[in-house]
C-alpha cells in the first residue's frame, strides 16, 4: 500500500470528486458513513457514553457525520465544537445543519478552559478535531483541551490522525497531541504513522478504502510502499519442480568469535530454513564442533585462528556472502574482511561487526559490491552516518547514503524501513517479542538465504524483513511476546511460508 504525503492526499479529494461526479459533502458523508459503520460493528449497541470533540474544518465535518449516524443508531452521543476559529469549512457548516436536524441534544461549544466537559474513564471519545490540515502546533486552551483529554484516560479513537500530529513532521516535545488508542485513516496510512518518534501516537491503526481515484491511486509515486502480506506475496518465487539444490546458490556466512559462535549459526540455520541450496560457514576453529553437529546441513570452513577470524580464504564460489555476525573488531579481523571486500564482486549482506568496522573504517565503503545490504539498527547506522535532527532528517540522511554508495539498506526497529532505489519500504509485520538476542543474525541468514536464490537484493532486503516479522508472530501467537527466542524464528519460517498463501 502507498503511502501519501497530505498534499497528495488532498489532491486525490479533488480528484475524486471531480472524476466520480460527487460534491466534497457526498464524499465526506461516504468517508464518515464507513467509519460510523465499524464503531457500531464493534460497539454492538452498547449504552457506553460517546463523547466526540469536533474541530471546524473537515476533520470536524467527519466527526458531525459520524455523530448523526450513530445518533440514529440509537447511541449516547454529546457533540463539542472545538471552536478554534471563526472559520468553519463548507462541510462542517452542511453537518452541522443535519445533525441540529438529527437531535435537539444540540453541540456544546468549547471556546475557553471553562469550558471543558467532564470526561469519564469509561467513556468513549472520538477525536475529530484536526486532521491532515493542522499547519502550525497547538496552542493555549486547545492544547490543554488535548491534555485534558489524555488525561481522562478514556478510550480514545482517532479520526484520520490524532489531533497535534503533523503529517510531515515531528512535533516538539513540550507539543500536546492526542494519545490514541486506535486510529481510523481515510485510503492511505500517513508516515508519521510509523516513525519510531511517532508511531506510539496511533494506537492500533486501521484504514478504510473510501474509494478515492484509482488512476491517481496507481499512477502516483508515494512516499514510500507499507509492506504487507499482499506487497510481499507478489516478490516471492515459486521453486520449480525440475530443479536441484545447485539452482538455489551457495550461500557462505562469515562471521563468529569466541564466545559468539551462536550468531553465525543462527543466521546458517535461517539461510537453510529460507531456501538456499547449500550453505557454508566460515568461522574460527573453536566453533568446529558445535556448528557440525548443531547445524549437520550446513558445511563448515574453519578459519586458521582459533577464536576470531584472521583470513577468510575460501575457496568456492558463493552466491551470496553474509558478514559480520559475532565477529567481533580485532585488527585481524578487520584486516581479514578488508582483504574479503577487496577480492569479492559477489552479493553481499553486511550485518552487525561487519557495519561497525565499516564505520571506523569509511574507506571500506568503496570496496562493497553494488546493491550489497547493509542491515543496521539504529544504533549501527548512527556509527555509519553520524546523528539525525529528528525522524524526517534520519530518512533524508539514509537515502543520501544509500544512494551515493548504490547500496540497499535495512533499518532495523519495530517497524523497519527498507532503502533502496531511490524509494523507502515499511515493513508491516513483526512484534515486540522479537526484541531479543538473535533475532538480527537470523534476519541477515534469511535475506542472504533469499539472494542466493537469485532474488534481487532489493526484494531479497523486503521480502525477507515481511518473512521474518510473520514468523515472529506466528511464534507469538503461540508462545507470547516474552517466551519467543530468536531460533523459534528460524524454526517458524515453513509456517511463514505457509502463510504468505493463505487466506
Ligand atoms: N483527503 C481525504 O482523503 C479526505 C479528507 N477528509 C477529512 O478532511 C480532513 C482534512 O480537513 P481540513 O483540510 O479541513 O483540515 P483539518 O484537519 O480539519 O484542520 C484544518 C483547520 O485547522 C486550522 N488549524 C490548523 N492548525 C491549527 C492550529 N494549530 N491551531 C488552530 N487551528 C489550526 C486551519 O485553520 P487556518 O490555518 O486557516 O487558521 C483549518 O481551519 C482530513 O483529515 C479528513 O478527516 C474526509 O472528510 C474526506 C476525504
Ligand atoms: N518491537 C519490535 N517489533 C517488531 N520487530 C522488532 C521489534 N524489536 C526488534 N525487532 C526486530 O528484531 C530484530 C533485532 O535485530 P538486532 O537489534 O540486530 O538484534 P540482534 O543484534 O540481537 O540480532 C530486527 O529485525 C528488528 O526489526
Ligand atoms: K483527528
Amino acid at each position: 500500500m502507498k503511502i501519501f504525503s497530505a498534499a497528495q492526499l488532498k489532491k486525490a479529494d479533488e480528484l475524486t470528486i471531480k472524476n466520480q461526479n460527487i460534491s466534497s459533502t457526498e464524499l465526506m458523508e461516504r468517508a464518515a458513513s464507513l467509519v460510523s459503520a465499524e464503531i457500531h460493528k464493534r460497539l454492538q449497541n452498547s449504552d457506553i457514553a460517546i463523547k466526540i470533540f469536533c474541530g471546524v474544518g473537515n476533520n470536524g465535518g467527519d466527526g458531525l457525520v459520524i455523530a448523526r449516524h450513530l445518533i440514529e443508531k440509537g447511541y449516547r452521543v454529546k457533540v463539542f465544537v472545538v471552536n478554534y476559529s471563526d472559520n468553519r469549512s463548507n462541510d462542517f457548516l452542511i453537518n452541522y445543519d443535519r445533525l441540529k436536524e438529527t437531535t435537539n441534544d444540540w453541540p456544546e461549544y468549547i471556546k475557553s478552559e471553562h469550558d471543558f466537559p467532564e470526561i469519564d474513564q469509561n467513556d468513549f471519545v472520538i477525536d475529530a478535531i484536526f486532521g491532515i490540515g493542522l499547519n502550525r502546533p497547538l496552542e493555549g486552551w486547545i492544547a490543554k483541551l488535548i491534555d485534558h483529554i489524555n488525561n481522562s484516560k478514556a478510550f480514545i479513537l482517532a479520526i484520520d490522525m490524532p489531533s497535534g500530529l503533523f503529517s510531515d513532521r515531528i512535533p516538539k516535545k513540550e507539543d500536546s497531541l492526542i494519545l490514541a488508542n486506535f486510529t481510523i485513516s481515510f485510503q492511505t496510512p500517513k508516515l508519521v504513522f510509523f516513525l519510531p518518534q511517532t508511531m506510539d501516537y496511533v494506537g492500533d491503526l486501521q484504514i478504510l478504502d473510501i474509494g478515492l481515484d484509482r488512476e491517481f491511486l496507481s499512477s502516483e509515486k508515494g512516499k514510500a510502499e507499507l509492506i504487507s502480506k499482499h506487497e510481499a506475496r507478489l516478490l516471492y518465487k515459486p521453486r520449480k519442480s525440475n530443479s536441484h539444490k545447485g539452482n538455489y546458490g551457495h550461500a557462505l556466512v562469515v562471521g563468529g568469535s569466541y564466545g559468539k559462535i551462536g550468531s553465525v549459526l543462527l543466521s546458517s540455520k535461517a539461510a537453510l530454513r529460507t531456501g538456499a541450496g547449500l550453505v557454508s560457514t566460515y568461522i574460527p576453529k573453536c566453533g568446529y564442533s558445535i556448528l557440525q553437529t548443531a547445524l549437520p546441513e550446513a558445511m563448515v570452513i574453519t578459519d586458521k585462528n582459533d577464536e576470531k577470524l584472521t583470513n577468510i580464504d575460501h575457496k568456492m564460489d558463493p552466491s551470496v556472502i553474509c558478514f559480520g555476525m559475532g565477529a567481533g573488531k580485532d585488527p585481524e579481523t578487520i584486516e581479514a574482511f578488508k582483504k574479503l571486500l577487496q577480492n569479492t564482486h559477489k552479493p553481499m549482506l553486511i550485518d552487525a561487526d561487519g557495519l561497525n568496522m565499516i564505520a571506523e573504517n569509511k574507506e571500506l565503503l568503496k570496496f562493497l559490491p553494488k546493491k550489497s545490504v547493509l542491515t543496521p539498527h539504529p544504533k549501527e547506522l548512527q556509527r555509519l552516518i553520524g546523528d539525525w535532527k529528528d525522524d524526517f532528517d534520519k530518512i533524508e540522511k539514509v537515502q543520501d547514503f544509500t544512494q551515493s554508495h548504490d547500496l540497499v539498506l535495512v533499518l532495523k526497529g519495530s517497524h523497519t524501513f527498507i532503502f533502496g532505489d531511490g524509494h523507502m519500504y515499511i515493513n508491516n509485520s513483526g512484534n515486540p517479542g522479537m526484541a531479543t538476542a538473535g533475532s538480527g543474525d537470523v534476519l541477515s541468514g534469511i535475506i542472504a538465504g533469499l539472494i542466493s536464490q537469485q532474488y534481487e537484493p532489493l526484494a531479497a532486503a523486503i521480502l525477507g524483513v515481511y518473512l521474518h516479522g510473520l514468523s515472529g508472530d506466528i511464534v507469538a501467537e503461540n508462545r507470547s511476546y516474552q517466551a519467543l527466542i530468536s531460533g523459534d524464528i528460524v524454526e517458524n519460517m515453513g509456517a511463514a511460508f505457509q502463510s504468505l498463501f493463505a487466506d
